[in-house]
């Protein structure tokens, strides 16, 4: 069996974080590993409290899984401190991992700078080299690339700086657009550059929360399988997409996903 390890944070609520990726990743058949970042204490209403795991004993989990089960693909969400990012960065090295996606939580919606400046240099320096596939949303796209996106050509364009920066395919996520939820891949091999659009129509769903876990975690668990990354990308979406339109409705803000839509 192949298998996928998700560095995340906890969602006591069980819609995004480390909860989300092992869902998503047992539906596709995959063995999911974990090593939690943070417990945070949330639900579909909000984030209370974040508690960040002291970096010893994050590194600790990490030794336990790689020194043992290592994984065929990583995901990465969360990261709660500076130290961790390190230590991430140095076991991606030590084992040699080639596929590893991750979601740059960085930008909230209203356009606010999650991640302080001294964590974003060594997340650029460290660990944005050691990654396969970077997958921001729109205001992400945005702030890695330095650019405002006022349309396809600019979202094109953004994709490719942040691609060519470091080295690594990008996914800009169009949830948070204001017409339809198209993503775009940028993918640059030795042989050839791909661009390739993956139009989805935007569900009238105000239940989201946990989109950006679960479709980074399906896309770590394609590749583990042996897809490409366009592929991985594709069947990601169409997950996604069913998780969204299944219309789950549980808690009173902003709900979970449906991942089991397709059993
Ligand atoms: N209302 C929607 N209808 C269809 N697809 C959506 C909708 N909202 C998000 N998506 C899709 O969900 C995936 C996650 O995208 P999004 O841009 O929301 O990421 P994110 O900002 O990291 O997630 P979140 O908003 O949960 O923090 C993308 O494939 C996006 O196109
Ligand atoms: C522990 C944790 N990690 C990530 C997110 C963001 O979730 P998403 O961007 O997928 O909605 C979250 N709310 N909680």
């Amino acid at each position: 069996m192949k298998t996928v390890l998700t560095i995340a944070g906890s969602d006591a609520s069980g819609g995004a974080g480390i909860q989300a990726d092992i869902k998503t990743l047992t539906v596709h058949k995959v063995y999911a590993t974990s090593c939690i970042t943070a417990l945070t204490a949330q639900n579909t209403k909000g984030i209370t409290g974040i508690m960040p795991v002291p970096p010893d004993f994050f590194e600790e989990q990490m030794d336990s899984v790689f020194s043992d089960i290592k994984p065929d693909a990583v995901k990465i969400g969360m990261i709660a401190s500076k130290e961790q990012v390190e230590i991430i960065a140095k076991y991606l090295q030590k084992y040699s991992i080639k596929q590893v996606v991750a979601d740059p939580v960085m930008i909230s919606t209203s356009g606010t700078v999650l991640v302080e400046e001294k964590v974003r240099e060594v997340l650029y320096e460290k660990l944005f080299p050691n990654i396969s596939l970077l997958t921001p949303n729109l205001p992400e796209t945005e702030f890695l690339s330095g650019g405002k996106i006022t349309d396809r050509k600019t979202r094109e364009k953004a994709a490719e700086i942040i691609a060519k920066r470091w080295n690594c395919a990008v996914l800009s996520k169009g949830g948070h657009s204001e017409q339809n939820a198209d993503d775009f891949l940028y993918e640059k091999s030795f042989e050839s550059r791909k661009k390739v659009w993956y139009p989805a129509c935007r569900i009238n769903n105000p239940n989201t929360h946990g989109t950006g876990c679960t479709l980074s975690s399906a896309i770590a668990a394609n590749l583990a399988k042996g897809f490409s990354i366009e592929e991985s990308v594709k069947k990601a979406k169409d997950y996604i997409s069913g998780a969204i339109g299944a219309m789950l409705n549980l808690g009173q803000g902003n709900g979970p996903l449906d991942h089991m839509w397709d059993l």
